[in-house]
């Protein structure tokens, strides 16, 4: 069942004049665990604040259960937990006081909402900062806390833009096992993550934004087959000498620069072993490190992201080819 439907929208910034979303649709079903991947500015974080409600989009509406959430703000505040980027507001309170007053602002006895507090507490191994202001926590400390407002009373849905941001590789792993757990007890759970790698464990589709639209939206073994067949060469060129080494292998595959000095080529694996051949005989290529590798989401969504561009190139580049013509034939 399509438990969220993002129809048509669209969010246009006043104050930057930005698209920041443009035409989104896509729903999102019950019990599943969707990971919204993209680059800086894409517009997830714009995205996920029309999925709460705490943004209204310039045009389209985001549905809950059939109605607009911006209809229903009560609802989705009871059923939604919501983890934000931006640092948690109650810094005044302690780490439990703003676990334990979310948790009966949930709708938990005060009784159950304590046993779920100290239980998060020991979780976080935090039991003995339980009475400290959150604004005398570490960073990590207080989003793990604000981890812990997210879930307690257990929320329907979980809506978490990069919840493991600035985390210890510990806690990191700690809250993907809680999104797993929070999932398998039922809730639907949309999360953006820029790490990727420890996403493709856990989602069970991803959708892919740049540029403020929808570029895909698919299960991740269906994603992964968009590269099946190639294989992933990493190389990492001698200082200033990326775009260089970039010419020199374009001819091979689907040549990217993912860094300063990196590059990474997708190749048909029918090819891979003359690229190698090609690379160990060609003496004046400036480079430091390589390895082949099978490709991950990331390579995916790059793979994904480079194909749209060139097709956007070219439809641009036959654009200005057909103006000429007319403007030939009119000329
Ligand atoms: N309140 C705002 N006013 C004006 N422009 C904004 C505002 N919030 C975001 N933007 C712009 O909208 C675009 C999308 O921003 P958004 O925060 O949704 O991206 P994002 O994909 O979440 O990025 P990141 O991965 O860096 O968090 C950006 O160009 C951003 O500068």
């Amino acid at each position: 069942m399509e438990l969220i439907e993002i129809d048509q929208v669209n969010k246009v910034y006043k104050k930057g004049k930005k698209q920041a979303n443009i035409d989104i649709s896509f729903s999102i079903r019950e019990g599943e665990i969707l990971g919204l991947l993209g680059p800086n500015g894409a517009g997830k974080s714009t995205l996920i604040k029309q999925i709460v409600g705490l943004l209204a989009p310039t045009s389209g509406e985001v549905r809950y259960k059939g109605t607009n959430v911006l209809k229903q703000a009560k609802k989705v505040a009871s059923e939604f937990g919501y983890y934000a980027q931006e640092p948690h507001a109650l810094g005044a309170l302690t780490a439990k006081e703003a676990l334990l007053f979310t948790g009966i602002l949930r709708g938990l006895a005060k009784k159950e909402a304590e046993k779920q507090t100290m239980g998060l507490l020991e979780r976080f191994s935090m039991a003995d900062l339980a009475g400290r202001p959150l604004k005398k926590l570490s960073g990590g400390q207080k989003r793990m806390i604000g981890i812990g407002t997210t879930i307690i009373g257990d929320s329907r849905v979980l809506v978490l833009d990069e919840p493991t941001n600035e985390l210890d590789p510990l806690n990191r792993r700690l809250v993907w096992d809680i999104i797993v757990e929070q999932n398998r007890k039922g809730a639907t759970i949309i999360l953006v993550t820029h790490n990727v790698l420890e996403a493709e464990r856990v989602v069970d589709r991803v959708a892919f934004i740049n540029h403020a639209r929808l570029l895909e939206i698919d299960s991740v073994p269906h994603l992964k087959q968009r590269v099946d067949g190639r294989l992933k060469l990493e190389l990492t060129a001698v200082e200033g000498e990326a775009g260089y080494l970039m010419r020199r292998f374009e001819e091979w595959g689907d040549i990217q620069q993912t860094g300063e000095n990196r590059l990474r080529l997708l190749i048909d694996k029918n090819r891979a072993s003359s690229l190698l051949d090609w690379m160990v005989h060609t003496s004046d290529l400036p480079i430091d490190e390589y390895a082949m590798l099978p490709p991950n989401l990331e390579d995916v969504y790059l793979y994904i992201d480079g194909q749209k561009e060139k097709f956007a190139e070219e439809r641009a580049a036959n654009a200005i080819e057909d103006a000429e013509k007319v403007g030939s034939y009119v000329g």
